[in-house]
């Protein structure tokens, strides 16, 4: 059974920092930025160990210290609860390692 989706905007309204996706899918998406590299890298190591657990993984991109992250859930064609749950994951890390 395909897993209900969640309207974008609803699911960031209940987050910290994100918005939804301006691309073409529903999707949400936060940019963080860090105090340099390893610490950006130490986030996306902790955050890549996390999606390995949830088989549950965000499509980001990093340049130097800083990280976007877009939350979509493939199977379900829209945000779930999958990605609101990764994007609380994703604020505690970032919050843990000095990011915003
Ligand atoms: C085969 C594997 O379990 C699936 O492809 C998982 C992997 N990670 C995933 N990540 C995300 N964001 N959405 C998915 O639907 C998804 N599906």
């Amino acid at each position: 059974m395909a897993r209900p989706t969640l309207a974008p905007a609803d699911a960031a309204k209940d987050l910290t920092g994100w918005s939804v996706s301006s691309g073409d899918r529903p999707a949400i998406e936060r940019a963080l930025k860090f105090v340099d590299f390893n610490t950006a890298f130490a986030f996306m190591t902790r955050v890549a160990l996390k999606a390995e657990t949830m088989d549950h993984h965000p499509e980001w991109s990093n340049v130097y210290n800083r990280v976007t992250v877009l939350l979509t859930t493939h199977d379900a064609g829209g945000v779930t609860d999958l990605d609101t749950t990764m994007a609380r994951f994703i604020d505690d890390a970032a919050k843990a390692l000095g990011g915003e």
